[in-house]
């Protein structure tokens, strides 16, 4: 009989250990110790102010920790240089929605990190951009101005430039805020399809309780202050040995 694969094939690709952050005299974390394993599902959940978004700026690199240590696949964030394993999704009232940008500036801003300049696409990057596009179902809004469209296409579109580098790690901040039900179920959909077979691993804060305990249980594994974090393990119905699946299954599901 084969081995039962067990939880140690899936490394740790977050670990935070007694990490604080402070806004000059206001102290928003303090001591957080966490980890998240590949393909673990971490949902998010705290008050207005309790620190769930400067917690995901710290995590893409946007803000040092003010104190404590976060590594990312295996390496201080400090050295840490693939940003492309990461796509983000920031809240939505940070971006400005009026920039004149089309669908498709918008998707391709998603390949070049801060360190990138931008140029003319190469074929990879084109390819890279079709399929970001297909697989969001955008294609036939692609010229299209951003502002322009509803709230469920324009979390669509951000999802696919979290998406274009194929990142293994989704981090998302209030992804359906703004949308309606009916939106947000066609939304969960999508990101339990990919959890569950792309092997993406997700970051997600929400203030959708009752959808989030749907998928990841009622009781939080954790709190830190006013943050409690509830997480689906992978292994709870994937096994290890089902990797690389990213491009061999489609995804199903839209975002209407
Ligand atoms: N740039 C900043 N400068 C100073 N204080 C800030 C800054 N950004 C956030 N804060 C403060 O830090 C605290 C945590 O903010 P943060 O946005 O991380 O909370 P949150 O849990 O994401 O809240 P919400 O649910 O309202 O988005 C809040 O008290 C906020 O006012």
């Amino acid at each position: 009989m084969s081995a039962i694969p067990t939880a140690d094939c899936h490394q740790p690709m977050i670990e935070l250990r007694d990490v604080c952050f402070s806004y000059k005299d206001q102290h928003v974390m303090k001591d957080l110790n966490f980890s998240v394993k590949e393909r673990d599902f971490v949902g998010i959940v705290g008050s207005n102010g309790a620190g769930k978004t400067t917690l995901l700026k710290m995590l893409v690199g946007l803000m040092p920790p003010t104190g404590g240590e976060i590594r990312l696949f295996g390496e201080s964030i400090r050295q840490f240089r693939d940003w492309e394993r990461i796509g983000y999704v920031p809240q939505k009232n940070a971006l400005n929605m009026l920039f004149p940008a089309t669908v498709r500036e918008v998707v391709t801003s998603g390949l070049f990190t801060n360190k990138s300049i931008f140029r003319r696409l190469s074929r990879d990057a084109k390819a890279k951009l079709d399929d970001a596009l297909q697989v969001m179902r955008i294609e036939d809004i692609a010229d299209k101005r951003i502002g322009r469209l509803s709230g469920g296409q324009q979390q669509r579109v951000f999802l696919a430039r979290a998406m274009i580098n194929q990142p293994d790690l989704l981090v998302l901040d209030e992804p359906t805020v703004g949308i309606d039900a009916e939106t947000q179920d066609g939304f969960f959909e999508l990101i339990r399809h990919m959890h569950q077979h792309h092997n993406i691993t997700f970051l997600m804060v929400s203030h959708d309780i009752d959808r989030l305990e749907d998928y990841l249980g009622k009781e939080p594994r954790q709190q830190n202050g006013k943050i409690k974090f509830f997480v689906r393990h992978s292994h709870d119905d994937l096994d290890c040995g089902e990797t690389n699946l990213q491009h061999s299954i489609p995804l199903v599901g839209s975002v209407e």
